[in-house]
């Protein structure tokens, strides 16, 4: 079959990607508003509320612009608490995504996880969810200087999977991957299910939408 793509490589991001991992993070933040004695979010708000990390998750939840920075650092300190307690609880992978990356790993696919979710979280989310096995590389929202939509985390993940960003593939849900992907000058594809911050995905400059990860293979020649 001839490939849409002709690429060595694949980046996974992973809230809304790999992972729908909404109720942990709607749990987490509602427990953190409580003890904070502030109005709790709706499983929607949150989901319109991820995307750029922990701290900019908290900072919309609160949407508190006079906040001082120690009692912001300390809601986020809450946040991480109750983050640690619920992550991995509810998270499952989408549908497909296990038998797709089963059938790239097969296909001899370098993998990579390029979100920007912590790493402290990160790793054992993909241990709870039996996907860590399937990825050369692993970048992280705090590993690195600037998160997406900065080129730094997709060009790092190619660096360490030693593939060429042209012979590399982005698989995302939001705006911060196709920028961070196109800065990289990386081709990047967007799922339809995923967390936009509320920008409809359609409007997203991207090259394909895909409605399950398992119209990547047959795009890529298997
Ligand atoms: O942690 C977030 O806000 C989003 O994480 P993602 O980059 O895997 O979508
Ligand atoms: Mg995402």
């Amino acid at each position: 079959m001839s490939a849409r793509f002709d690429v060595d490589a694949v980046l996974f991001d992973l809230d809304g990607t790999l992972l729908d991992t909404i109720d942990d993070l709607h749990e987490a933040a509602n427990r953190m508003l409580a003890e904070l004695g502030r109005p709790l979010r709706s499983r929607e708000e949150v989901r319109n509320f991820v995307g750029k990390g922990i701290p900019k998750l908290v900072e919309r939840c609160l949407a508190e612009p006079d906040m001082g920075a120690a009692d912001f650092d300390a809601a986020v300190d809450v946040f991480r608490r109750h983050y640690r307690d619920t992550n991995g609880r509810r998270a499952v992978p989408f549908d497909t995504v296990r038998d797709t990356l089963d059938t790239l790993k097969a296909r001899g696919f370098a993998m990579g996880v390029v979100t920007n979710k912590a790493r402290d979280f990160t790793e054992p989310l993909l241990v709870a969810t039996g996907l860590a096995d399937h990825f050369g590389a692993l970048v992280c929202g705090d590993m690195l200087p600037n998160k997406k939509p900065a080129p730094d985390m997709v060009l790092h993940a190619c660096a360490a999977l030693a593939v060429p960003p042209q012979r590399t593939l982005m698989v995302g849900d939001s705006a911060n991957d196709a920028e961070c992907a196109r800065a990289a000058g990386v081709p990047v594809l967007l799922m339809t299910y995923g967390y936009t911050e509320g920008v409809p995905v359609d409007t997203i400059n991207c090259d394909g939408l895909l409605s399950r990860l398992a119209e990547l293979p047959p795009l890529l020649g298997c």
